[in-house]
């Protein structure tokens, strides 16, 4: 058996295009134009390719991008202070500080300061509340655009057994309350649970962010399973994921391909994000779609 692609860079495209359309009607009754800024402190070459496709991002959906690029001897003060900046200025609707940041920073503490109704990232943790107990809110970008990819693959997730493979704060928690949310049947798992592949085969649903470069085998699926593939694994053979995808593919119903699956859609959320909190700012009501 050969598993379906998920073109996650086809579904990025599409909900840009979306928000790009609402973007334009919120333009025509506000008359005003959403606005992201992005932080970047340091000359880290991965962050500053990331950094600069979200800020072409913003601008194709007609929103206005700022970018603040800052030495990596910066200081916790510093950034603090422009952040607090950041949080007054009403031109400024998203604020996204790229990680990781330099050593000598507090990021827990920067991330904390930010405005949570700018927090387009869900990194703070009053947005780590309010997605725990399904108050409204901003929820963190790669999860959104991994349950945006499942929902649009298999429609109605409820009853599914779902699988994270991972449990940090940014993707294997939120992914795990998202698919909750959702009425899975969810398991979390890590690097101490006992028979792992025994764990995974269990699952409709396998949702990899572990960052070990194709760990998850063809043999560790249930045949028809769903996979999502959220590593970034820089490697001698190139970009991978934490699935080995050629192996995977014999045995799934559908997987992700890295890159061109997760990526695209976690900056096509944050431009979501960012169009949803001027739409909250304004009161313009938001089609629930988006
Ligand atoms: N405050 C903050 N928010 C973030 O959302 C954030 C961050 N910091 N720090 C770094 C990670 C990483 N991240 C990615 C976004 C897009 C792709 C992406 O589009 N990847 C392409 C490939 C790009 C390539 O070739 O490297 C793909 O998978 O097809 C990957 C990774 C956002 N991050």
């Amino acid at each position: 058996m050969s598993a379906r692609r998920i073109d996650g860079k086809a579904a990025a495209l599409a909900l840009r295009q979306q928000v790009a359309a609402e973007v334009a009607r919120f333009q025509g009754t506000t008359g005003r134009v959403p606005g992201l800024v992005t932080v970047l402190v340091g000359e880290d070459p991965a962050s500053a390719v990331y950094v600069r496709s979200k800020g072409r991002a913003t601008v194709e959906a007609g929103m206005q991008s700022f970018e603040h690029k800052l030495p990596a001897d910066t200081s916790e003060a510093d950034l603090l202070a422009l952040v607090e900046r950041l949080n007054a200025d009403p031109t400024i609707d998203g604020i996204l500080v790229q990680l990781p940041l330099p050593s000598h920073i507090d990021a827990n503490k920067v991330l904390t300061r930010i405005d949570p109704d700018k927090d387009v990232d869900g990194f703070h943790p009053v947005n780590a509340g309010r997605l725990a107990i399904g108050l409204p809110g901003f929820v963190a970008c790669t999860p959104l655009g991994c349950l945006k990819l499942l929902r649009a693959e298999l429609g109605d997730l409820s009853g599914k057994d779902a699988v994270v493979i991972g449990r940090s704060n940014i993707v294997g928690k939120p992914m795990a309350l998202l698919l909750l949310g959702d009425s899975c049947t969810v398991t979390i798992a890590h690097s101490r649970t006992r028979d792992l592949p025994a764990v995974v085969r269990r699952a409709d649903i396998v949702v990899a962010a572990v960052g070990r470069p194709n760990m998850v085998k063809g043999d560790w699926l249930k045949p028809g399973a769903t996979v999502i593939d959220v590593g970034i694994n820089r490697t001698d053979d190139g970009l991978v994921g934490d699935v080995d995808f050629a192996d995977a593919s014999t045995v799934a119903g559908a997987i992700t391909p890295v890159p061109g699956g997760v990526g695209p859609m976690t900056i096509a959320c944050l431009i979501r994000n960012t169009f949803v909190s001027a739409a909250r700012r304004e009161g313009f009501t938001v089609n629930p779609q988006l």
